[in-house]
């Protein structure tokens, strides 16, 4: 066996203080620039995206009618819950990476590689499905502006087409932005998601008045079988019960989708270092604005099947289709260049934390060290960043791209899992740690936490989970063959470590703000002395 820094290969941990420290000493020289309010935004730009204005339509359409409400209200409490969670651990490790890093302090090193390796599974997923939703938006905004494209250029811009051109084109874009340090500012943010909640009122408040309450009944359609070569959920599966759709299981079927829409509150501990006091504003910001979003998609929910039988919700673009067919052509074009925008900076933001994370990674040495080495021409990570983009522009050209959402969903899900268990377990391994937001009832919530999590992750079929197993075994075997070697907390003594070459400063978001405080806290918070783990013995390492 491997020796390693501090215990076994497989259990060795980031100590805590460590995470701090890597902190300070790469950022001396950054501002925090974001308040609670610039984290909330952040949060909405992230989270308001093609899960609300398409997955909705499709879930109603397919698996659970009218009731899709409910499915919106079941996948909030599961956010809601892991929130909390998230909340807690994000406050009491204020670094970016978010459940990686928390895993990485908490279980070790093991589980944290896999916990990142989900990580990016869901945000290269993320970011190539909502590609070619934003191509869906594209072609529908150029309709409602009377620009009817000839069906031979057009074939290449539909969600569904074999070859889409429009969507790896905006994702390289993107790409080349963030990569040459563009910042996302938070002004831009700030408008756009402005723009975003705006247009959902506008669908809410303008699609009241043409619901009608005949398309609310059936409320739960009666279960349909499943046609014969369909794919099961996995608990339909264990029961050997072929749940089709609809009924009382299609409300969770579609919940689990449905997650989502919603997923995008944990992206916010990314920024925690970019943060004025984080312990106290990234837990905030969150939970804020995951309640926020909560609000605006059941009313959108509501509204929407209201507005049109359910069995005609399942186009590419359902919020602007549903508006037009009851005759409100205008506001269809609004939501669709609403969407436009919307689904533009989820990509963005998605793209800035899917290179943190890999920036994190190899900077920690699980993944390459060059991914973890800010650019000096363009003071960005800017390989993270690339390696990013071009992962989710080859897969955004797979044509079934769309049918990967709960491939998303189980990454995201699985990281939740570890959140609310890596809460009970710091409580316990680190009692003294300062904690600015505190889960309540322990252990009950995050136990709750947990056990939704699983439920969910239960109704996903059972070939997103052959396809997440397949992901995870390639991500065991890179961390047996190269990350177990070259893991920076085997090999410290020999890093070729540069401090101030690897800061990846703001990573691609910029505040309005002018910079009034320094990081003084985190030197505050650390570990008293007496309590700090054993300093890692350096030098002793499996290549002697
Ligand atoms: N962390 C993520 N995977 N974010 C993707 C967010 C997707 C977003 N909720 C949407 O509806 O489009």
């Amino acid at each position: 066996m491997a020796p390693s820094a501090n215990g076994q290969t497989v259990g060795r941990r980031l100590p805590v203080e460590s995470a701090f420290t890597r902190v300070e000493d790469a950022r001396h020289r950054l501002p925090r620039l974001f308040g609670r309010r610039d984290l909330v935004v952040l949060g909405l730009g992230v989270m308001i995206g093609s899960g609300i204005f398409s997955i909705s339509g499709v879930q109603a359409a397919n698996v659970a009618g009218p009731a899709v409400i409910l499915s919106f209200v079941i996948a909030a409490i599961v956010c809601l819950l892991a929130a909390a969670c998230y909340a807690e651990l994000s406050s009491t490790i204020p670094v970016s990476g978010s459940a990686y890093t928390f895993s990485y302090v908490t279980f070790g090193e093991m589980w944290a590689w896999l916990v990142g390796w989900a990580l990016v599974l869901e945000l290269v997923t993320a970011a190539a499905i909502v590609a070619r939703v934003w191509s869906a938006y594209f072609l529908a905004t150029l309709d409602g502006f009377g620009v009817t494209l000839p069906s031979g250029i057009a074939q290449f811009f539909g969600p569904e087409a074999e070859v889409n051109l429009v969507a790896p084109l905006l994702l390289l874009i993107l790409t080349a932005l963030i990569v040459t340090g563009t910042k996302l500012s938070a002004r831009v943010l700030t408008i756009v998601v402005i723009a975003k909640v705006a247009v959902i009122l506008l669908v809410v408040v303008v699609g009241a008045a043409h619901v009608k309450m005949e398309n609310y009944q059936p409320f739960v359609p009666p279960a349909r079988a499943a046609p014969a070569k369909a794919d099961p959920t996995v608990l339909g599966w264990l029961l050997d019960s072929a749940f089709g759709s609809f009924g009382m299981m299609g409300i969770f079927t579609a919940a689990s989708t449905i997650v989502f829409a919603y997923i995008g509150f944990d992206l916010i501990a990314t920024a925690s270092e970019d943060a004025r006091s984080p312990r106290k504003t990234v837990p905030q910001g969150m939970l804020l604005g995951l309640g926020a979003v909560t609000i605006l998609y059941i009313a959108m929910a509501v509204v929407l099947v209201g507005m049109r039988p359910y069995a005609k919700l399942g186009g590419s673009a359902p919020v602007s289709e549903a508006m037009a067919a009851v005759g409100l052509g205008w506001a269809a074009k609004v939501v669709n260049l609403g969407a436009l925008l919307a689904l533009m900076t989820v990509i963005m933001v998605v793209l800035i934390a899917q290179s943190r994370v890999l920036f994190n990674m190899g900077r920690d040495g699980l993944l390459p060290k060059s991914l973890g080495r800010v650019s000096r021409v363009y003071s960005s990570p800017a390989r993270a960043a690339a390696a990013a983009g071009i992962a989710a522009l080859v897969l955004t050209l797979y044509p079934k791209v769309l049918e990967l959402e709960e491939l998303l969903v189980i990454g995201a899900l699985f990281c939740f899992a570890f959140c609310a268990v890596g809460v009970l377990r710091l409580r316990h391994t680190e009692p003294n740690l300062e904690r600015g937001f505190r889960v309540p009832l322990v252990p009950l919530i995050p136990l709750l936490s947990l056990a939704a999590t699983m439920w969910l992750m239960l109704n996903l079929k059972t070939g997103t989970w052959i396809k997440f197993f397949v992901w995870m075994g390639i991500g065991i075997a890179i961390y047996g063959l190269y990350g177990r070697w070259h893991s920076r907390l085997a090999n410290e003594d020999s890093w070729d470590f540069d401090l101030g070459d690897t800061d990846p400063g703001t990573g691609g978001f910029q505040a309005i703000r002018a910079d009034q405080d320094r990081p003084t806290e985190l030197r505050a918070i650390r570990t008293p002395p007496e309590q700090q783990p054993q300093k890692p013995t350096r030098g002793k390492h499996m290549r002697n």
